[in-house]
């Protein structure tokens, strides 16, 4: 039961369009957020909390695999697709992950047309790709504090010191 419920929140494109059809015909304020989520942490929990307060329902778009790697390098992600699918379902206050195979989330913003577009404080506003979108449709986009100290690089690096003994 409970593993269905997280399972029920991964989404491909079709079904999320149909959802979200569903949440804004019930009034419901959508809130978008987009990023690789490779090794979960406190910065990323703190403002995803804040992103699903700014609206009724949090849905994130989640770099594929192979995104990541382009993005961020051959050896990531550390986590493959289907855990950081499921860490992010996880989490309670999450309605829906959707994972686009793009450089960018532009196209899957422009199918979901979201009320709220939301990055961390790593993002300034004009850096939030998909924001001209959402602000032509009358929504609203935020770049949330960012808690310094916390990255996956960071827990990376801490884990190969760990490992190789380096300081
Ligand atoms: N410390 C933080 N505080 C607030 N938001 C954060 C923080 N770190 C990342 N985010 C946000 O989380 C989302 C996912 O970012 P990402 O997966 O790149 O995390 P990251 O820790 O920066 O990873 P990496 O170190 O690999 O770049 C982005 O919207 C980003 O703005
Ligand atoms: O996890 P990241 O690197 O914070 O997420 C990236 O965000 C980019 C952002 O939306 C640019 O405004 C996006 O283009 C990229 O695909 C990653 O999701």
């Amino acid at each position: 039961m409970q593993f269905q419920q997280i399972q029920s929140k991964i989404q491909d494109w079709d079904q999320i369009r149909a959802t979200v059809e569903t949440w804004k015909a019930n009034g419901e304020k959508v809130v978008f957020t987009n990023g690789c989520f490779d090794l979960l942490h406190y910065g990323h929990l703190h403002y995803l909390a804040e992103a699903r307060d700014l609206g009724d329902r949090l849905i994130i778009g989640l770099n594929s695999a192979a995104s990541v790697s382009r993005l961020k390098g051959p050896h990531r992600p550390i986590n493959d697709e289907l855990t950081r699918q499921h860490q992010m379902a996880a989490l309670a206050f999450v309605d829906a992950v959707v994972a686009f195979d793009q450089d960018t989330p532009f196209e899957l913003i422009k199918l979901v047309v979201p009320d709220v577009l939301v990055k961390g404080g790593d993002w300034k506003p004009e850096q939030i790709v998909g924001s001209d979108i959402v602000q032509n449709a009358g929504g609203k986009v935020y770049s949330l504090p960012y808690i310094e100290g916390y990255s996956t690089t960071s827990i990376e690096q801490k884990i190969k010191s760990t490992v190789t003994g380096a300081s």
